[in-house]
């Protein structure tokens, strides 16, 4: 159900006013104790005003809604993660999860592959480079506020992103599923540093692990779900987490989703900040690059990504 705007749903899930962030020392010990036990909040006072975050997503129903052979021109081609499609498969026994994707590179721009960016809704260009350019300030915002909030200089972890910092877009379309058994997405931890997820308005759907149990993230829908992915947990040397989390298939409704993965360049190598390594706190992972193809060859094979960078 949607949450009112205001409610407090702390208790299940924490929310951080970013607007507070500069000013409030209080705001800041919270993202502190947030990033350290669930790594996963909703950010609102984010500056991204409601009606566009309504036009994002109309944009996004737009394009599922449209006839199946519109949105095959964008289609992914065999072996390639980029595109329009259902779910990979890229591993002998994979759970299959009941969802289709339209996964893009936005960042660097020259790295678009603009034949696979839908022509229909005839916006859907200008609406994706804007709401991507205004994430991208809200996460190098937000890097800043988590290095602060552990008391590093406040380029820490963003200047470990480079200059060239990866952002990705994929735009989940969840049909209703009456099986029970059935996942929108499988337990998994993102290979980003950060992650934003903009959920659909109306249609939870979205659990994250916690205190041993799966919580459901509520909907609020002028919130920017954040979760630190697997690289934020690296460059902090395991002070903040990067949470498992899934998505339950609905039986009746159908639930759209867009997430924004931001990614350090995969030609810099990263690794724990030198101020989080000290006799308490030993080393935890090591340098490494690009790791997000390190974590794709791990799930290939059962392995989980984060255990085979450990020290
Ligand atoms: O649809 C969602 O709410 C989350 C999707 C997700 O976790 C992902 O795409 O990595
Ligand atoms: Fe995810």
């Amino acid at each position: 159900m949607a949450t009112k705007e205001g409610e407090s749903t702390d208790s299940i899930y924490p929310t951080i006013d970013v607007s507070l962030l500069s000013s409030s020392e209080n705001e800041l010990q919270k993202v502190k104790s947030v990033l350290s036990s669930c790594g996963c909040f909703q950010a609102v006072g984010h500056g991204i005003p409601s009606e566009f975050l309504d036009k994002v997503r109309g944009v996004a129903k737009e394009f599922f809604a449209l006839p199946d052979e519109e949105k095959q021109k964008c289609v992914r081609a065999a072996n390639e993660v980029e595109g329009y499609g259902d779910d990979l498969i890229v591993a002998e026994k994979q759970v299959i999860d009941c969802c289709y994707r339209l996964f893009l590179r936005v960042f660097p721009v020259d790295q678009r592959r603009l034949n696979l960016w839908p022509e229909n809704p005839t916006d859907f260009g200008e609406i994706l480079h804007e709401y991507a350019t205004k994430v991208k300030s809200v996460m190098d915002d937000l890097s800043k506020v988590m290095a602060r909030s552990l008391n590093l200089d406040e380029d820490s972890f963003l200047s470990q992103y480079g200059a060239r910092p990866i952002m990705q877009v994929r735009f989940n379309f969840y049909p209703p599923s009456p099986s029970a058994d059935v996942l929108g997405v499988k337990p998994h931890s993102d290979r980003s540093g950060i992650t934003v997820l903009l959920q659909d308005e109306e249609v939870e759907g979205l659990q994250v692990f916690k205190d041993g149990a799966w919580a459901t993230v509520p909907v609020i829908p002028q919130a920017l779900v954040v979760n630190l992915g697997d690289q934020m947990q690296i460059m902090s040397n395991g002070m903040c987490k990067s949470p498992m989390h899934r998505v339950t298939a609905n039986a009746r409704r159908k639930r759209t989703s867009l997430v924004i993965f931001y990614l350090p360049d995969p030609e810099i190598e990263i690794e724990p900040a030198r101020e989080l390594v000290n006799g308490e706190k030993p080393r935890l992972y090591r340098k490494l690059k690009n790791y997000a193809a390190i974590n794709f060859e791990c799930f290939q094979n059962g392995k989980v990504a984060l255990e085979t960078v450990r020290l």
